[in-house]
């Protein structure tokens, strides 16, 4: 399996530290607005790298931070009269909540900045103490001089990276592209005890923190958006490696810009759709589908008649497995003739032809023109005369490659029926009364999968289908 490596500029041959486990860090989202849908395509993209790696059998430790302090937090905190952790709190759970309908699965760990202050104001004290980073006016900042790799993320020398920098007018600093680590508290914000007083931390430590915490000081995956690579994180390799003399990721994976009028979607812009407005007009898998139909790392300029184009594609999808599942209720069972297993083969190929789609730098949209293949060639060949276990095969594999994408699995497959799901609610609120929280959430998660939601209200457990 091979995937571009942005450290290496590459496309490199897979292979985690360990060999069935990979240590996988997304940096996730500044948490004070819905999330859009650029932020929705990093997510998306990242969700699949991860379930095409556990497909293939690896265990896959995932880790999706929250950045829940920060300077935009804080202003629009204070424009709603609330606390920055009001803020953040409202704006995680809407992240769950598009997160949950995009089929993008939990992370095995969604830490919080605020909740790791003491980790960071070690890591930061250690960095001091090696020389690395220095301390003016309660403000601590790292001296990117002493790192002699600098750079070497984004493939820029200090001189160019001197030049493209914005050039802040900031005296403390004994150099431009020194960047803080913890910043001193201003009047009216939030902030935390610290040797150097109270403050609060910069973004870039919690990353280099909180991966470690969770998955060690060599991580197998990195992953985020184009914007990230420099300074965010360029300056998180800066700091690890300066602490642990260790490589800090094998591997960094950055998806390329969701534009709109070929510009930047952003929420600082102004001109973003949120995953909210879109997925009340689609649904949320037509979303997902469209941004798998583009490269991972290719540009996508996006409009409405483009998500016109993937909601046909979508349904000519959905139609054909629709179809299958209507066969399966019509067909009889018996032997395979010669002919059916000439089908199984040619399907058999096509498993082949996806599996190399994703080895490839998880190749989505070749993957998804192989989806289309299988639908035109079970359109053509299969009617009410046809073998059902050939009719069982073909959807089970249409279904357990689309999983792969996020796709289909929980609309099309329904495996399970309302007493099952009953005595799963039955067992959780048994859990929850017992305190044993952990059962409770995994008994969530596992019906999250089947495309089963709870919701837990004053009257007791709710639940719907997706
Ligand atoms: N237009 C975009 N295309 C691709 N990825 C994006 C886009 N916008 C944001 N991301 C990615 O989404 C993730 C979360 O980003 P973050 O919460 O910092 O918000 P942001 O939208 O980039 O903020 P702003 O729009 O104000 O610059 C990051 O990995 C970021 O790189
Ligand atoms: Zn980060």
């Amino acid at each position: 399996m091979k995937l571009y490596n942005t450290l290496s500029r590459t496309k490199e041959e897979f292979q985690p530290l360990n060999d069935k486990v990979v240590n996988m860090y997304v940096c996730g989202p500044t948490v004070y607005n819905y999330i859009h849908i650029g932020n929705a395509r990093a997510f998306i993209v990242f969700d699949t790298v991860r379930r095409y790696l556990e497909y293939k059998g690896y265990k896959v430790n995932y880790v999706q931070n929250f950045t829940d302090i920060d300077d935009k937090i804080i202003k629009r905190a204070q424009e709603e009269n609330v606390t920055t952790k009001e803020l953040a709190e409202k704006y995680i759970h809407e992240y769950f909540k598009d997160a949950d309908n995009l089929g993008i699965k939990r992370a095995t760990v969604h830490p919080k900045a605020t909740e790791h202050i003491e980790d960071i104001v070690k890591f930061i004290k250690i960095l001091i103490d090696k020389g690395y980073a220095y301390v003016v006016n309660g403000n601590v900042y790292f001296e990117t001089a002493k790192f002699k790799d600098y750079g070497k993320l984004s493939h820029k020398n200090i001189e160019e990276l001197q030049a493209g920098a914005r050039i802040e007018i900031n005296e403390e600093k004994k150099n431009p592209l020194d960047f803080v680590l913890w910043k001193a508290q201003k009047p009216g914000e939030p902030a935390w005890d610290s040797p150097w007083g109270r403050g609060r931390p910069g973004w870039h430590i919690e990353c280099s923190v909180m991966s470690t915490k969770y998955l060690g000081k060599t991580l197998d995956i990195h992953a985020g958006g184009p914007d990230l690579i420099f300074p965010h994180h360029e300056n998180e390799i800066a700091q690890s490696e300066a602490l642990y003399g260790q490589q800090f990721s094998k591997y960094w994976m950055h998806i390329g810009y969701l534009n709109i009028n070929n510009e930047k979607m952003s929420k600082s812009k102004g001109n973003f759709f949120t995953v909210r407005e879109i997925t009340e007009k689609y649904h949320p898998e037509v979303l997902r589908l469209f941004m798998l139909m583009a490269h991972y790392r290719n540009p996508i300029n996006f409009s409405l008649d483009l998500m016109d184009q993937a909601n046909s594609a979508y349904e000519r999808l959905l139609n054909a497995m629709a179809n299958l599942k209507h066969l399966l209720t019509v067909c009889k069972e018996r032997e395979l003739n010669e002919e059916e297993k000439r089908i199984v083969e040619k399907f058999e190929e096509y498993k082949k032809e996806f599996e190399e789609a994703m080895d490839d730098d998880f190749n989505t949209a070749d993957a998804i023109s192989v989806l289309f293949e299988m639908a035109k060639t079970a359109n053509i060949n299969l009617s009410g005369n046809s073998s059902k276990e050939l009719v069982k095969y073909i959807l089970d594999m249409f279904l357990k490659l689309s999983e792969i994408l996020g796709l289909f699995y929980r609309t099309v497959k329904t495996d399970i029926d309302d007493e099952e799901i009953l005595a799963l609610i039955e067992k959780r609120q048994q859990a929850r009364k017992e305190k044993n929280w952990k059962l409770a959430d995994e008994i969530r998660d596992r019906l999250r999968e089947k495309g089963i939601i709870l919701e837990d209200t004053p009257e007791g457990v709710r639940w719907k289908r997706m």
